[in-house]
């Protein structure tokens, strides 16, 4: 209480002082933003003539992201479970290719929910890539059924997607890390760093309700990748850098089978959230891995929830992020209050929630 009040009793200097940290501050972050726009970037995830696998790659933002990275010479490697959208797609990838004569494609049919099943996957993409690994693996494969938690099933819900989101990511990521940081593939610290890339959500840095047996699998891996990312420094001669890619709503097939069970409250809360294409979302997200980002927002409610949940993770950029931290708070206080109004609103139009219409 006492420093308060001498703080205030000193409070000219003291205003004086904050005012001028925050000037300078602010200063700094928009002249590093000029710079990181103007400044000679550095592509930090060349895929010109690597090896790209991604999992969850016949559809959806997998699929554009598989297309794209042929486009920028990329040999890809898509996986998921259904073999004929797995051909339709790896047919629309190889065409994108940037040099079809050099490139090579290949598709793995697995179902990432399966315990153990990436040791096959990553032994089957050796064998065919003359026993080098791909450099980069960037797990997509996903799943979301939205529910309220307290409907019967929500729970075993809840384990299936944490068996798809969470361990069909983490499996894969274990099995592709025995390979890249075995000591037999030590190289040097400058050499080309491998890429890890899981996919979570912005509901991992902002929950709503109606995403109960979904959002904890998107945390999940936000907790696995930043102990990788601490961890992988064990391996200075085989450098491996980890990634986290946050969309928001991606207008994919995947939106529409979790719209036909998605509560409609949760519906009315999202429906702030500007959906975007699977090819938009799978753009900024390369965009942000060749810029270097450790979490990759892919639209500006992403950034601004990213800024709010920073907490003992790696920075893209110290300044900014904490620059753009700072004003969080203030933002929760209100949207919190919002949020919160218009859940209360509802339960008080449309009463308990037993008796929602039944969905399908
Ligand atoms: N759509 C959205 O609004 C958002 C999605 N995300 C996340 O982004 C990622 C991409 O989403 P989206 O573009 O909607 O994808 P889609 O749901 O449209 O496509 C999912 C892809 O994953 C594959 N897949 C699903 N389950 C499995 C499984 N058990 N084993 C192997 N492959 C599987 C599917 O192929 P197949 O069925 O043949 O196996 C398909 O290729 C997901 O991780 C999703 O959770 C994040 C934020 C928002
Ligand atoms: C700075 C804070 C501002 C807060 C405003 C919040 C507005 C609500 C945003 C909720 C967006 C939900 C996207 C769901 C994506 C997803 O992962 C699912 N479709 C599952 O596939």
């Amino acid at each position: 209480m006492e420093y308060i009040q001498s703080a205030l009793h000193n409070s000219s200097w003291l205003s004086l002082l904050a005012t001028g940290t925050a000037l300078g501050v602010a200063a700094l972050a928009v002249a590093m933003g000029l710079l990181s726009l103007f400044g000679a970037s550095k592509n930090h995830m060349p895929v010109n003539g690597r090896t790209v696998l991604l999992t969850g790659a016949s559809e959806g933002m997998g699929r554009s992201a598989g297309v794209q990275l042929a486009a920028k010479g990329a040999n890809v490697i898509i996986v998921s479970r259904n073999v004929g959208r797995l051909e339709e797609a790896l047919a629309e990838v190889q065409a994108a290719a940037k040099s079809p004569s050099t490139q090579r494609f290949h598709y793995i049919s697995a179902d990432v929910a399966e315990p153990d099943y990436a040791a096959r996957v990553i032994a089957e993409a050796l064998a065919w890539n003359g026993g080098a690994a791909p450099d980069i693996v960037w797990c997509v494969a996903g799943m979301s059924t939205p529910m309220l938690w307290a409907e019967d099933g929500a729970v075993a819900a809840a384990r299936r997607n944490m068996d798809v989101n969470f361990f069909g990511a983490a499996d894969m990521s274990a099995a592709i890390l025995r390979e890249w940081l075995a000591p037999e593939n030590s190289s040097s610290p400058r050499a080309e760093p491998k890429h890890l890339v899981f996919t979570a959500s912005v509901l991992a840095l902002f929950a709503i309700v109606g995403y109960a047996p979904y959002t904890p699998s998107k945390w999940a891996l936000r907790g696995l990748a930043d102990t990788l990312a601490m961890e992988l420094h064990l391996y200075p001669d085989n450098p491996v850098r980890v990634h986290v890619v946050y969309p928001a709503t991606i207008v994919s097939p995947g939106l529409a089978r979790e719209n036909r069970t998605k509560p409609d409250i949760t519906l009315e809360l999202e429906k702030d959230d500007p959906p975007e294409t699977p090819d938009t979302v799978a753009r900024r997200a390369i965009a942000g891995l060749e810029a270097g980002q450790y979490f990759v927002a892919v639209s500006l409610l992403g950034k601004l929830m990213q800024a709010g949940i920073m907490g003992g993770s790696p920075r893209n950029n110290w300044v900014f992020d904490t620059v753009l931290g700072w004003f969080m708070p203030i933002v929760y206080f209100f949207v919190l209050k919002v949020m919160n109004g218009q859940v209360l609103g509802w339960a008080r139009k449309y009463g308990h929630p037993s008796t929602y219409p039944k969905k399908e």
